[in-house]
């Protein structure tokens, strides 16, 4: 006689389980004895437990983020983020200096348009920041409206039924710190994984531009001013940032555009001409000073479109000589050694994606022959290349492109080798690149500074261990039901 003894904590004491049926059982329906019951519960045990695995590792995870709101009041224009974009197709907030309460009517549509978008019965807990840069900043520097500007934003986004955490204006280093963070949020390089490289960020806006990466070489000590020190799930991170103010591609071409034999601009197409008013070049704070005594109120502004030509313009606004420290960027800022990848983001994008230069596989001289022949192409050609485009962005490509390149190589000193290492993003994992996500994120302590307890074993390996049992239960489950339906499917022998 075969016994098939079966020791296993689910079954009851005697703790092994003959799957024989005793004698005294002999002739009984054996799928109504203590022994199958007990069976086919474990059987029902294995089959739950299965379907549990089934079940959890095909659930969403919890959403680890709630939804967040926070818009950027660009110099250009506003933007909405709710890991979505709304953008505020208008102007950006500072050029209601003179009218604060339209700043506050901007936003309106565009928040009408989020209260849709979040669940109602979230937006009490929804955050709701607005962060203001390099336009903002530069109204603040140049007089008190920007308080006023401020204060009709807060008034109007009150209205809206979110948790509002406040309107306030970021320094440029908060700007590319938090460029950063989103970066390396994003591209997972904040995990637990020490020694992972980060990416660098670049940003370039309408008023301003960052620069932001993480130097072996650089330690803080030589220019305490560009340095951030970041301690995110138990690693240190020291960055170095800096933000350029007057150098995003809006203010810099008025900078080049107050250079004075400007009314021939080898930076705009041949056969592109304007009508331009002086005050909109002298207003900015960024060419105070620069205002000569007489000038007409307007000028004619024509395209001749000479690559080489522009470069030279584009570099007479960057001072390369002036330096105090062991190594500059341009303007006499300290720059470590660039080391690692990058991502640049916003304008950076906008430009290169139009210019169909994104690729930075491609030789640099190559780029430099493909935005000289954009440079040369009529304007009339351009403008029939591309109806869909703003003409106010259209016309400012040639300059933008030639911009950044000098931005890039001249003013980073990005060789032409470490060109390559440069993404040209708008999205990382669909969200978009900018300092938004990353600003949020520490505001809502969304990012620990130390590690999460790890867990004895990652999720994964609960879901593995579960599995495992299952099945072995699941097979313990048929083992034991096999000799009994053996023994049910022939007919008892009449001993
Ligand atoms: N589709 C688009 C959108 C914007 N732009 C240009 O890109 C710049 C805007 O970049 P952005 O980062 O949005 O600037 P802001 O945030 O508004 O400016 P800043 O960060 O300096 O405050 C502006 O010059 C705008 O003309 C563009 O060329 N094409
Ligand atoms: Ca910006």
């Amino acid at each position: 006689m075969f016994l098939f003894p079966v020791c296993s904590p689910f079954l009851t004491s005697p703790s092994c389980l003959s799957v024989f049926p005793p004698p005294e059982m002999k002739g009984k329906n054996p799928w109504n004895t203590p022994t199958t019951i007990i069976i086919t519960v474990i059987g029902i045990i294995a089959i739950v437990a299965l379907v549990t695995v089934a079940v959890l590792q095909n659930r969403h995870l919890p959403q680890k983020y709630k939804y967040g709101i926070v818009l950027d009041a660009g110099s250009s224009h506003t933007s909405v983020y709710i890991y979505k974009l709304c953008q505020i197709y208008t102007v950006g907030i500072s050029s209601y200096a003179s009218a604060p309460w339209k700043a506050g009517e901007s936003l309106r549509a565009c928040m009408q348009d989020v209260e849709q978008q979040v669940p109602k019965k979230r937006h009490r807990q929804t955050p709701l920041y607005l962060g203001a840069t390099a336009g903002m900043r530069l109204l603040k520097y140049n007089s008190s409206m920007s308080d006023g500007v401020l204060q009709a934003v807060e008034e109007a986004l009150q209205k809206f039924p979110f948790s509002y955490q406040g309107a306030r204006i970021l320094s440029g280093q908060e700007e590319g710190a938090f460029g950063w963070v989103t970066v390396n949020y994003l591209d997972d390089r904040l995990s637990q994984v020490c020694g992972l490289e980060t990416t660098g960020a670049l940003d370039l806006g309408g008023a301003s531009t960052q620069i932001s990466f993480v130097s072996d070489k650089y330690n803080g000590s030589e220019s305490p001013s560009n340095s951030v020190n970041f301690r995110l799930y138990g690693n240190d991170y020291n960055l170095y940032t800096h933000s350029f103010l007057c150098y995003g591609k809006d203010q810099a071409l008025l900078m080049t555009q107050s250079v004075p034999e400007m009314l021939n601009d080898p930076c705009f197409n041949p056969g592109y001409t304007a009508i331009k008013n002086y005050s909109k070049i002298y207003d900015s704070p960024c060419l105070s000073g620069w205002k000569p005594q007489k000038i007409p109120t307007h000028f004619t502004h024509n395209g001749t479109g000479n690559f080489q030509q522009c470069q030279r313009i584009v570099k007479s606004i960057f001072n390369f000589t002036h330096c105090k420290y062991s190594q500059c960027s341009f303007n006499g800022i300290f720059q470590p050694s660039l080391q690692g990848q990058f991502g640049a983001f916003s304008a950076y994008y906008f430009v290169m994606s139009f210019l169909n230069l994104t690729d930075t596989t491609m030789p640099l001289e190559a780029v430099k022959a493909k935005l000289a022949h954009y440079c040369s192409t009529p304007w009339n050609q351009i403008k029939q290349q591309h109806p869909e485009v703003n003409e106010k962005y259209l016309a400012g490509y040639c300059f933008s492109g030639t911009y950044i390149l000098t931005l890039l190589m001249e003013g980073y000193n990005f060789t032409s080798e470490e060109y390559s290492n440069i993404k040209f993003i708008k999205k990382i994992k669909d969200s978009d690149a900018g300092w938004t996500l990353g600003y949020m994120l520490n505001l809502t302590n969304m990012i620990p500074a130390e590690a999460p307890d790890s867990p004895l074993l990652p999720y994964s390996g609960y879901v593995s261990l579960v599995t495992i049992m299952a099945i072995l239960l699941f097979i313990l489950f048929i083992l034991c039901l096999c000799p009994l339906w053996t023994r049910c499917s022939k007919q008892p022998e009449i001993v």
